[in-house]
């Protein structure tokens, strides 16, 4: 995801430099927002690995702010705002190295899994394609 170096802050957030290849342009000179996405949901999951903690991303939601250009240095950054038992309430953000203005928000909710969550996820697909005519 073009992520160059991450720093983990004493108050538990997660900093980061990253860059956006022109392999994920999705306009002239600006980063698909799918790529943007795929950051969030790798800064929010990785700071609950972080915590020691399995979770998978139950909800994203993207602010895009302004186009994020490729091909120059960026920082992000993601922190815990609210836990409600399992429930994980992650925040992260995308800058522009440069000015340290915001191009991107989202808020994560991470659900907490154990290991056997991907267990069940393959037997649920068995059951799922055992039982599918193959017409969907
Ligand atoms: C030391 C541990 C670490 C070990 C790590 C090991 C390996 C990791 C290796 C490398 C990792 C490296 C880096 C990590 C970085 C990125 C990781 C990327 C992670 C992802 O790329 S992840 C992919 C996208 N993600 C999914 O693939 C999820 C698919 N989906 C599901 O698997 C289910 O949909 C699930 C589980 C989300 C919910 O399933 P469920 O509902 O059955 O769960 P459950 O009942 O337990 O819900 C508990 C409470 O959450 C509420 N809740 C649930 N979903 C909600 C929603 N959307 N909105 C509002 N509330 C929601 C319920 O309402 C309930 O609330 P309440 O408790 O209050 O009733």
């Amino acid at each position: 995801m073009g992520m160059e170096e991450e720093t983990l802050a004493a108050d538990g957030s997660a900093h980061y430099r990253l860059r956006c290849g022109p392999e994920h342009e999705g306009g002239p000179g600006v980063a698909h927002g799918g790529w943007i996405s795929g950051v969030f949901v790798e800064i929010v999951g990785h700071l609950a690995v972080q915590m020691e903690q399995l979770a998978v991303t139950g909800a994203l939601s993207v602010t895009y702010r302004k186009p994020v250009p490729i091909n120059r240095p960026l920082t992000a950054r993601a922190w815990l705002a609210g836990k409600d038992g399992g429930k994980w309430t992650v925040e992260g953000s995308i800058h522009l190295a440069s000015s340290g203005t915001e191009l991107a928000h989202a808020t994560a909710l991470l659900v907490e899994r154990e290991m056997s969550h991907y267990t069940r996820a393959r037997e649920w697909l068995g059951r799922e394609e055992a039982g599918s005519d193959g017409t969907a």
